[in-house]
């Protein structure tokens, strides 16, 4: 079982606690075995004068009481020490079995974040965020709390229910077949309640990974939902997901509600039973009145063991499809790996890099159109180079492949002539400057969201950074200047100036190559302009690539590739691609007038 595997790396802790368990059943075995012998001998009038023991004594005409009074306070003595001896195994036991579900789960959630991060967006689309935060967190927690709960009674209740089979087999073999069927009745019991709870436990986790969908979509989108007055629909689909996982919650919580009632019913018939049929053994002198209660106890404890057991199978399941759902993940191979001899490359070089994508086509999925095909260019160190084309047409993802967030599906994107496949990606991603198209900024300060890019960057090359990127005035403006703090996700800043730290991030680094995903449409003409005017100074020698859908942020640069459809329309200056590129033409004329492009195609 999936579960079990778990604690089986932890071999040590498991031996340590089935001892802890072994000697608390011993001293909980004892306790029977001494109530009756204090009943027999201490208390018990009848029978008594039986005993050989006690028939010399009397025979020799002396006062059984004080023989009686002592034998009483040292069996007692001996009860008192196994109940404490039981109740000290039972704490050190808990503490070494939680202590184990602790580092189970640790060592669970450290192995699927360190998995998950190394995931590219297909991994991660293919389980979605939520289903991986439900399985980072509800599952963990049930697989650590079941290997708890199995170490603590699983490994208990057969130890405790054979130890009570043999003890009845010593003291009274006669009634054990009234324990045999209370045992049988038990785990008729158990089968009916798994064959209707079972397949509602194993859904559960699915049903929680519903809720949760749900709810961070509605938290993500919450001014859309509102600018639409969908409230009460997001409610309704809330409620529906939530409604589910409530009725199946319910029925499971019935069921094993149900189970209580009826096993203490099985363990009172059988205490009757007991008295029933001892009784009759008593008053035919066959048995003492002292093993009838000590079997009664043993019967007790048998009972319980098989309880135990057959609760934890009815969560054992459950927790193994969280195992599965756990394995699924950790078992996923990212597609984008390191190979085994990286070529090296030299992200800390001052110069450029040259970038070449060499017939490439993409897909995202098997079974999807093509992003990109048959794309073919070079970026050249020391120049810009602009990707334009119409929304959809493949502009981010030749930015995706070239941080290789993705592998190409034919052809192949090199770096200074190396695959990127043959390079490592922590080395591949350290000659980039990366402004992703969607701005995000981390919890923290300006501060630390600017040094994320590069964490040895002093206050002067962070200053420089936000400057270039035009973020300095309005950070200087704000209450704290750099050390003011920034919102998760970056919500305490508008998107521009989301867009313009974003920009300081990847400017601060300094890197060999800066990939620009659109992040200019998010600011206006003027500031736009100011960027772009401040960029080649702080860039000089790298190689700059500038995915963009105005014309005016392109004009400049040495080299455009205009992009249809995943195709490349076009490949060259602004001037030239007027003459030769219709599609290139039609964008540029839909944006601004003859004059101003004879002028951009003079500069
Ligand atoms: N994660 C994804 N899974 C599947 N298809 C995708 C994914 N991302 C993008 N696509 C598809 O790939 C094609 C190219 O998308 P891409 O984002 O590169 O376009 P773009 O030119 O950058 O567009 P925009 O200017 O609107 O940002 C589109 O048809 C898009 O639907």
């Amino acid at each position: 079982m999936g579960v079990i595997r778990f604690l089986g790396q932890h071999k040590g802790a498991v031996a340590l606690v089935m001892l802890l368990l072994l000697l608390k059943a011993g001293c909980e075995l004892a306790i029977p075995v001494l109530t009756s012998q204090i009943v027999d001998v201490g208390i018990a009038q009848s029978g008594v004068e039986d005993l050989d023991v006690l028939a010399g004594y009397k025979a020799a005409g002396v006062d059984l009481f004080p023989i009686q009074m002592a034998y009483l306070l040292r069996i007692g003595g001996l009860m008192l020490l196994a109940a404490a001896g039981s109740m000290v195994l039972d704490v050190a036991a808990g503490f070494v079995s939680a202590r184990t579900g602790a580092k189970i789960g640790r060592d669970l959630r450290r192995r699927l974040f360190a998995r998950v991060v190394a995931f590219s967006d297909a991994e991660i689309n293919q389980f979605s965020a939520a289903s991986l935060i439900t399985r980072g967190t509800n599952d963990v927690t049930l697989i650590q709390n079941v290997c708890t709960m199995v170490m603590r009674m699983v490994l208990y209740a057969p130890i405790l229910a054979i130890g009570g089979v043999v003890m009845v087999m010593v003291t009274n073999p006669q009634l054990g077949w009234i324990v045999v069927l209370a045992v049988a009745m038990v785990f008729a019991v158990i089968a009916v309640l798994f064959r209707f709870t079972l397949p509602r436990f194993k859904i559960m986790q699915t049903l929680i990974d519903r809720v949760n969908l749900v709810a961070r979509e509605m938290l993500n989108g919450l001014s859309v939902v509102r600018a639409f007055n969908r409230e009460g629909f997001e409610e309704n689909r809330f409620d529906a997901a939530s409604r589910k996982l409530r009725d199946t919650q319910l029925f499971t919580n019935r069921a094993m509600a149900f189970m209580m009632p009826t096993m203490m019913l099985v363990m009172n018939l059988t205490s009757v039973a007991i008295v029933w049929f001892g009784a009759q053994g008593v008053a035919a002198g066959t048995m003492q009145t002292g093993d009838l209660i000590a079997f009664i106890t043993y019967a007790m404890v048998i009972i319980m063991g098989c309880l135990i057991m057959g609760m934890v199978s009815i969560m054992l399941p459950r927790a193994d499809v969280a195992a599965q759902r756990l394995s699924e993940v950790l078992a996923t191979e990212p597609t984008v790996r390191d190979p085994e001899a990286p070529t090296r490359v030299r992200s800390d070089a001052a110069a450029g890099v040259r970038i070449t994508f060499d017939d490439v086509s993409f897909r995202y999925t098997d079974d999807g159109d093509p992003a990109l095909s048959h794309v073919s260019f070079t970026a050249e160190p020391g120049t810009t180079l602009a990707i334009v084309g119409p929304t959809g047409s493949g502009k981010s993802t030749i930015v995706k492949l070239i941080e290789r967030f993705y592998d190409p599906t034919e052809g192949s994107v090199t770096l200074d002539g190396a695959d990127l496949r043959a390079l490592s990606q922590a080395d591949l991603r350290a000659c980039f400057g990366y402004v992703p198209q969607k701005a995000f900024l981390f919890e923290g300060t300006v501060e630390s969201n600017i040094a994320y890019g590069d964490e040895s960057a002093d206050e002067a090359a962070i200053r420089g950074a936000l400057e270039v990127a035009c973020a300095l005035d309005f950070v200087e403006a704000r209450e704290g200047g750099l050390s003011a703090p920034i919102a998760q996700g970056g919500d305490n800043v508008s998107g521009g100036q989301r867009q313009r730290l974003s920009m300081a991030r990847a400017l601060v680094r300094r890197p060999r190559a800066y990939l620009f995903d659109d992040c200019f449409s998010a600011l206006d003409y003027a500031t736009d302009a100011r960027v772009r005017a401040a960029l080649p100074a702080w860039a000089a020698g790298s190689t700059v690539i500038l995915v963009a859908q105005r014309i005016s942020t392109v004009l400049a640069a040495d080299r455009i590739v205009v992009l249809d459809e995943g195709r490349v329309a076009g490949v060259g200056t602004h001037a030239e691609l007027m003459e030769s590129c219709p599609e290139y033409r039609e964008i540029a004329l839909s944006q601004l007038s003859e004059e101003e492009l004879a002028e951009g195609g003079a500069r």
